[in-house]
């Protein structure tokens, strides 16, 4: 039976024959020689490997036939109107680049791509152009990269980064993006490490040297072995769309399937595939053994619908289990995941509730209401300062200080250490403090109820006590935004061994809770962290303008360093429209306007959304589309509805992604703006970084297109 190699080409087929396409390729796969496939060689063709098989009567596939130690394999090149796919298949050839050792497709007798003229060198501001300012010559880009002579000289020759860009939009695969770290500035040295590149060794055999050459992570990018039909099938219909599920970038693929030998952590910036990564991880530790318990895991409940969505489409198989402890996946957020384990213990809490609280409580599912600092505040006739006595600083302090380090009373808190807290705190000032906590618990304790980070800290108690821990591998999204209690849950969860965590995050998307230091939890990274760098969702344009709006912030990861940018893009498109309006009633109109033109040419509605700063907002805006006859629908806690347009808080939008994106941000209120004034300084400086962190998460949701509506 022969093996299918998918090529990235033959996987953007016209709509219209993926029925046809999936049936030639699954006949091919059981039996090469089966009557109608007419899988025939082309005469005068310049590779002899070269083969064409019938998928209906007007359509054609151009293939390469590879034998080696009698297997039999096609790679899959593309599917053509008949005329056209012979003349295809007489002028291809596949070979292995012998400076990269990765597997080619030229194209004799024509331009290895069809070329867009580059701008003459000319018109170059400093009179260089991009790649030779960065100290590039063609012996690197040919001798050391591997790059085809007429890309090279192309690539050579574009005057800045955009004409760079363009010209990688034009390459599928290792070609294209070669030419986007190059762009970046990449060194030649850290693209040859990154793709993994290496010398073509021939051995003689050139079949099995091509299929060596397919097999290299960087081949990935470009073609996929196809194991079975459902893989067919998902390459065939998602096409572009489905591209992340198939060919993942060579870096994506060693994250995906490298084993660590303690907790290991991936950064990377908004849109750069850490997601992809933990989805494929998850289903890479399934395959491996069904038997293990795999906890993916992120922060809000939505984003976690989310994740379980992107398994399933991933590859339905891999087995989802509702429950925490059983064989398969458990997709489930993090607080909702702490849940499970009080509910899970039952009346054995008694022992972890003491240990965090030095208490119980009657009820421990139920939730602490959301005003209760509030009240404790102002329950206690303090005589600290509105800095301290205010519900941001309590909070922090009780979900970083008290509860990590199980606080029970005053003479308690009067000794613990604050690392990483701004402000110091003298023995008044923590007396003062602790009678506002005593006051919060005492509360909490008669309503029997505990607030998020309590339940974290007591499911975190309850599982450090027990031996047989259940789950195998925890996996977990959006790392930056947990707390100190959600951390101790996730180490309590999974035994030290390999493998045991896997953290994504990017500390420029922190949009909740305070930096946390993971070290202080009992998670080690100690050298095993990594970071992406391409984006592949945002356009340069738009990710140029997100990266600004985070420019001047000191972020820190959660291994307490400063954090990187230098993020590139594969893709490039109009730079975002900034839009300065002097009224609500203008800005509503501002959106309007934009939706408006977009949907009218021709944009399906669930592919635009609207961001705003809150509720509130956030329903005005779909009012106002409604009243201009726009079908636009606010979504909360919900999916987002097909066929109308969505209209979000940033908050929401986290973890989402659409072709246009309006951001209308407004605003901070009266009241924020107050509430900021009275934050000491510390705080005050964290919730800043949180604001931009929120305008970065929000513009680098769109793809294609970013507007926003600014008002002064
Ligand atoms: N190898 C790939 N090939 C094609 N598309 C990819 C690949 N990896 C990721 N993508 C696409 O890039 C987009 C961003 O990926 P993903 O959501 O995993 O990034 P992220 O780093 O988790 O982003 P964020 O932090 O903003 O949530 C998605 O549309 C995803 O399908």
């Amino acid at each position: 039976m022969p093996t299918i190699i998918m090529g990235k080409l033959a996987s953007k087929l016209d709509g219209s024959i993926h029925g046809k396409a999936m049936a030639f390729l699954q006949k091919l796969s059981v039996d090469d020689t089966t009557p109608g496939l007419h899988v025939e060689p082309i005469q005068n063709a310049v590779d002899p490997r070269v083969r064409t098989g019938r998928v209906n009567d007007s359509w054609r596939a151009v293939m390469f036939r590879l034998d080696s130690n009698d297997e039999r394999h096609y790679v899959i090149h593309g599917i053509w109107p008949h005329d056209d796919a012979i003349a295809v298949a007489q002028r291809v050839r596949l070979s292995v680049n012998p400076i990269n050792g990765l597997p080619q497709i030229e194209e004799i007798a024509l331009p290895a791509a069809p070329s867009a003229p580059v701008p003459p060198n000319t018109a170059l501001p400093d009179g260089q152009p991009l790649l030779a300012r960065l100290g590039h010559d063609h012996g690197a880009l040919i001798d050391t990269l591997g790059l085809p002579n007429d890309v090279a000289d192309q690539a050579l020759a574009a005057a800045d980064e955009d004409a760079v860009l363009d010209l990688a939009q034009r390459y599928d695969g290792w070609i294209g993006t070669i030419l986007v770290d190059l762009a970046a500035g990449d060194t030649v040295e850290a693209i040859v490490a990154r793709m993994q590149l290496e010398k073509a060794a021939p051995s003689g055999d050139d079949d099995a040297d091509v299929l060596h050459s397919l097999m290299r992570p960087a081949a990935a990018l470009q073609y996929a072995f196809i194991g079975d039909q459902e893989e067919l099938r998902r390459v065939i219909e998602h096409g572009d769309f489905g591209a992340w599920r198939v060919f993942l970038h060579p870096e994506q693929r060693r994250y995906v399937e490298r084993s660590y030998s303690g907790p290991f952590r991936l950064s990377g910036g908004a849109g750069t595939g850490k997601t992809v990564v933990l989805v494929h991880r998850a289903r890479a530790l399934a395959c491996r053994d069904p038997q293990v318990r795999i906890v993916l895991t992120t922060f809000t409940t939505n984003l976690a619908e989310a994740l379980s969505d992107s398994l399933t489409q991933l590859d339905p198989r891999v087995p989802q289990t509702k429950a925490l402890g059983q064989p398969g996946v458990h997709v489930t957020g993090v607080d909702a995941l702490a849940s499970a384990v009080l509910r899970g213990a039952g009346s054995s809490l008694s022992f972890a509730m003491r240990e965090v609280l030095g208490e119980e409580r009657s009820a421990p599912i139920a939730r602490t209401v959301g005003t209760r600092w509030r009240e404790a505040i102002e329950s206690v006739d303090t005589s600290l300062s509105p800095e301290l006595a205010n519900e941001a600083f309590l909070s922090t302090e009780y979900a970083h200080i008290v509860l990590p380090n199980k606080v029970h009373d005053e003479a308690g808190y009067l000794r613990v250490r604050r690392p990483g807290r701004g402000v110091a705190l003298d023995r008044a000032k923590r007396s003062a403090l602790w009678a506002i906590i005593a006051a919060y618990r005492a509360q909490s304790r008669i309503d029997g109820s505990l607030d998020f980070t309590e339940a974290a800290a007591v499911a975190a108690a309850q599982l450090a006590r027990q031996i047989d821990k259940p789950a195998d591998h925890v996996l977990v999204d959006e790392g930056q935004d947990l707390s100190p209690s959600h951390w101790q849950l996730l180490r309590a969860l999974v035994g030290e061994h390999p493998d045991d965590l896997f953290i994504a995050e990017d500390a420029h998307q922190r949009i909740y809770g305070s930096r946390v230091v993971l070290g202080r939890y009992g998670i080690a990274i100690v050298g095993r962290s990594q970071r992406l760098t391409l984006n592949y969702r945002t356009t340069a344009q738009n990710l140029h303008y997100a990266l600004s709006l985070i420019d001047s912030g000191q972020y820190v990861d959660l291994e307490d360093q400063p954090e990187a940018t230098g993020y590139r893009s594969a893709r490039t498109g109009p730079a975002p429209t900034i839009k300065s309006v002097d009224s609500l009633s203008d800005e509503l109109q501002a959106v309007a306007d934009h939706v408006r033109s977009w949907l009218d040419a021709g944009d399906a509605p669930e592919t635009v959304a609207v961001l705003v700063q809150d509720r509130f907002h956030r329903d005005r805006v779909v009012t106002a589309l409604n009243e201009h006859g726009i079908d636009a629908r606010a979504v909360d806690r919900d999916r987002p509805p097909a066929g109308r347009v969505p209209v979000m808080t940033m908050h929401r939008a986290k973890g989402t992604e659409f072709s246009k994106v309006v951001l209308a941000a407004g605003r901070p209120s009266p009241a924020e703006l107050a509430r900021l004034e009275r934050l000491d300084p510390a705080e005050r400086a964290d919730a800043e970084l949180r604001t931009q962190s929120l305008r970065y998460v929000a513009a680098t949701r769109a793809r294609d297109e970013l507007v926003v509506v600014t008002r002064p």
